[in-house]
């Protein structure tokens, strides 16, 4: 079953209602490839979601970037999956790396957040990802391996499951481990440490750590879910790192912080027809 191409934008916690509406216009005058081609889903902070979904063109959807973990009641601050299906949002995006990091989400806790969202009828963009730390100490594929097992662990069905691959390093930071980058740095610098840190850049590149998350899913889901799962890059992707990163082999799109506030959204989107040539 061929993977459509997806591409989700993190507005993150940003925006005044003026700027919304503003993004918003420009996604509503694009050109953009056909929905068989690329499913486009954007996501506003919470209190913006009714206003993006009212105004927004059909054929792009909305997702929250965040929900409880269980049936809403004293929660206070929370929103709960069933607000959200409520408002009819289809999307959430659970277990981004700066709700782990700042808000001390457990992989525990992400599992049953998703676990929860989907036995309420929402689709998932569950996002795992390294740190710097635990990428230079060579614990790339373990840690992303045991984020996606304390997701697995709680769920029993991956249809309406999008796993993002979102290595802290990279998010908001312009770096990207693409294999042509990683190789620029073998070739041009020689010293020891360099070019040990080039090797490990190579080695980890994108399609290698997409490449791990899909085996994982073969060897402990299912070969099914392993070849139906869209496993989408998040990370500095902009207009212009887009082509290139949309032809790695198991990257079936992005998901965009930053460049998703801005006109080159639309260059971004456009990349899925690099997966058609
Ligand atoms: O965190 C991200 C998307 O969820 C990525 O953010 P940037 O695209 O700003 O690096």
């Amino acid at each position: 079953m061929a993977r459509k191409f997806f591409v989700g934008g993190n507005w993150k916690c940003n925006g005044t209602s003026e700027e919304v509406k503003k993004i918003v216009s420009t996604l509503n005058q694009a050109e953009v490839p056909s929905e068989d081609v690329v499913e486009v889903v954007v996501s506003p902070p919470f209190v913006f979601l009714p206003l993006v979904k009212s105004v927004l063109r059909s054929d792009f959807h909305v997702a929250a970037q965040n929900c409880w973990v269980r049936k809403g009641g004293a929660f206070t601050g929370e929103v709960s999956a069933e607000m959200l299906v409520n408002l009819s949002i289809p999307w959430v995006i659970l277990g981004h790396s700066e709700r782990r990091a700042l808000l001390n989400e457990s992989n525990d806790f992400v599992g049953d957040k998703v676990a929860y969202a989907l036995s309420q009828g929402l689709k998932v963009i569950a996002c795992v990802g390294e740190t710097l730390e635990q990428r230079e100490s060579g614990s790339t594929v373990a840690v992303v391996a045991e984020q996606t097992k304390a997701i697995a662990e709680k769920i029993s069905n991956w249809d309406n499951v999008v796993l993002a691959y979102e290595p802290v390093w990279a998010i908001g930071t312009g770096k990207v481990a693409t294999p042509a980058q990683a190789q620029e740095h073998i070739s041009t610098c020689f010293h020891y440490v360099y070019f040990t840190v080039g090797r490990a850049l190579q080695n980890l590149s994108i399609a290698v750590v997409h490449a791990e998350l899909r085996k994982w899913l073969k060897d402990n889901v299912s070969a099914e879910v392993a070849a139906s799962t869209r496993i989408i890059y998040g990370g500095s992707v902009n207009g212009a790192n887009c082509k290139e990163l949309a032809a790695q082999p198991d990257v079936d799109g992005f998901l965009v912080g930053g460049a998703s506030l801005k006109p080159e959204f639309i260059d971004i989107i456009k990349s899925a027809t690099v997966k058609k040539n």
